[in-house]
């Protein structure tokens, strides 16, 4: 089965540039797949899709340099064993608000006895439909699991989240905290920022990769100087709506 690269380079500390991608269809992934970036988060939380529409856009990615990471919609078993099964080797999973639910999130990733992951890959996209004979063996060390924090719970919980083995991420989700944190619609307030900037630190001192989406330039790497090392610097579906809007201005 394929090394995951892109759990690797985390690993290693290199800094990886996505894109979120949530026009939900597998010809605007296999477009955004050329494009240049490291990652690109295929979102089954805000974006109108279903197990079905994220294994074609695996597929529309096959030839892709860049490494598809599936955001589920929440952090329940069964969504992480279909998940998986299609093809996806790296799982972003929202609202992790507890040592506790990280911990069956690492226990999901991974097959018996270790984890609690069904075994169905004879019939999985994952094998190649059994192409890859000792997939149940070598798939575990391929997984990769990236929790969401973007909340006051799970920021309260961050420490007891990153000691959980098999927590490879925490991203902190600047849009869900800072509303939560009262702030709505206001990532950039001065509470939410420093919020995000001891979380980032402490993701790191932890040894695990730290992550977050910025669509400002600057904002984006202010806080891949801070030491987020996956960070998302673009939505498909605002570059595609804004540049349109623009377009459409022009000739009003
Ligand atoms: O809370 C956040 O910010 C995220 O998790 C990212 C958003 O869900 C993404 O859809 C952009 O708003």
């Amino acid at each position: 089965m394929q090394h995951n690269g892109f759990k690797a380079a985390l690993a290693e500390g290199r800094t990886q540039i996505g894109c979120w991608v949530g026009l939900a269809d597998d010809y605007a992934a296999e477009i955004a797949g050329e494009a240049g970036f490291d990652w690109l988060l295929i979102d089954g939380e805000h974006a109108p899709n279903d197990i079905r529409s994220m294994r074609r856009q695996l597929s529309a990615l096959g030839r892709s340099a860049s490494h598809p990471v599936i955001r589920l919609p929440i952090g329940e078993v069964w969504m992480v064993k279909q998940a998986l099964d299609i093809g996806a080797q790296t799982l972003l999973i929202p609202m992790v608000e507890s040592g506790a639910q990280a911990a069956e999130l690492a226990r999901a990733m991974r097959y018996p006895p270790e984890g609690i992951r069904g075994v169905g890959a004879a019939l999985a996209r994952a094998s190649r439909f059994s192409g890859i004979p000792d997939y149940i063996h070598r798939a575990d060390a391929e997984v990769c699991l990236l929790v969401q924090v973007e909340n006051r719970a799970g920021m309260a919980a961050l420490d007891d989240i990153l000691a959980v083995e098999g927590v490879d991420g925490v991203f902190i989700g600047p849009a869900d905290l800072s509303a939560d944190m009262g702030f709505r619609g206001k990532p950039d307030t001065p509470e939410v920022k420093q919020a995000i900037q001891d979380a980032i630190r402490r993701i790191r001192a932890a040894g695990k990769a730290a992550g977050i989406l910025s669509t400002d330039e600057a904002q984006a790497k202010e806080w891949i100087a801070a030491g987020a090392n996956f960070c998302a610097v673009g939505i498909d579906v605002t570059v595609l709506a804004n540049a349109l809007r623009a377009l459409a201005a022009k000739f009003r």
